[in-house]
């Protein structure tokens, strides 16, 4: 197989992982065999996702090509080599990742829009943490999520953060633990286009600000050490069933620690740390 990506680098955020590749010039399109074996952890570089930077205009797809011109696009492909349309955590890293390449310059405070299949995002630098406006969200209806490790099928929230997501409340950190996500937690009805299942542990809600735990089987990945819009969307289904007590949500996830917002427009944000740790280059095609 060809190898279209040279240059990369590795990027994550509170544990959810990406190989990034820049592609100036838009002549770089990622393929999803291309994808499986970037992201394949013994025989590729490793990481649940695959993100080409691409300038809007450029990346051969209509969804992030109907961008204004000198926006950079988020060409976002999930390790089984599925594209998604949106992703929370990749979103901030690439942005760190355009920062780091000399690509684009984020003062304290500034802000930088992103072109994504969700739409275009407004990614904001607060210090070293990188907060995105992932918009307007939807709830949904409701379905049964059944998982390893539960005793009996339980009640999810569909909500869409641009990408699709269920969310289940358990009882406790002991029913959180006993998850097993090796497989796919199976819907009832299934999800159309799939679906990221986040499972979460309501904590308390204390001047003005709630906290949550929160696990996740992601789409086209397996369960991850963190999701970005999963954390959205558990925090505001969370905030849904409080009626509303808050607008403020900590969100511990295995990987670290995300803060969500509800701003008084009703958009969601995202906050939290992204990094780059390697930079490198495929020295053969991969397998
Ligand atoms: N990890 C991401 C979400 C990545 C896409 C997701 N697996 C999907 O298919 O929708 C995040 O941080 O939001």
């Amino acid at each position: 197989m060809t190898m279209h990506a040279t240059g990369f680098a590795k990027g994550h955020g509170t544990g959810n992982d990406f190989v990034l590749v820049a592609d100036p010039a838009g002549d770089r399109p990622l393929l999803p065999g291309e994808v499986r074996a970037l992201a394949d952890r013994r025989f590729g570089v490793g990481g649940d996702g695959v993100i080409r930077a691409v300038p809007a205009g450029r990346a051969g797809d209509a969804a992030l090509d109907d961008a204004p011109a000198g926006t950079w696009a988020m060409d976002y492909w999930n390790a089984d080599g599925s594209a998604s349309e949106m992703c929370g955590n990749g979103v901030r890293v690439f942005v760190r990742f355009l920062l780091e390449q000399g690509l684009a310059e984020l003062p304290d405070g500034g802000s930088i829009d992103v072109a994504t299949r969700a739409g275009v995002k407004r990614v904001v630098r607060h210090g070293d943490l990188l907060a995105v406006d992932l918009g307007p969200f939807a709830l949904g209806g409701t379905r049964l999520v059944a998982a390893d490790g539960l005793d009996v099928a339980r009640p999810g929230l569909d909500v869409s953060t641009g990408n699709p997501h269920v969310v289940v409340a358990l009882a406790d950190e002991a029913e959180l633990e006993a998850l097993d996500l090796h497989r796919a937690p199976s819907l009832d009805p299934v999800a159309e286009h799939g679906a990221n299942v986040e499972f979460v542990v309501p904590g308390v809600i204390a001047d003005g600000i709630g906290s949550i735990r929160m696990r996740v089987h992601e789409r086209g990945v397996g369960e991850t050490l963190s999701c970005g819009t999963g954390a959205v969307a558990a925090a505001l289904a969370t905030r849904h069933w409080s009626g509303e007590a808050a607008d403020r949500w900590i969100v511990d996830v295995p990987g670290g620690r995300l803060e969500v917002d509800v701003d008084a427009r009703g958009h969601a944000w995202l906050t939290g740390p992204a990094e780059i740790v390697f930079r490198g280059e495929a020295l053969s095609p991969a397998p």
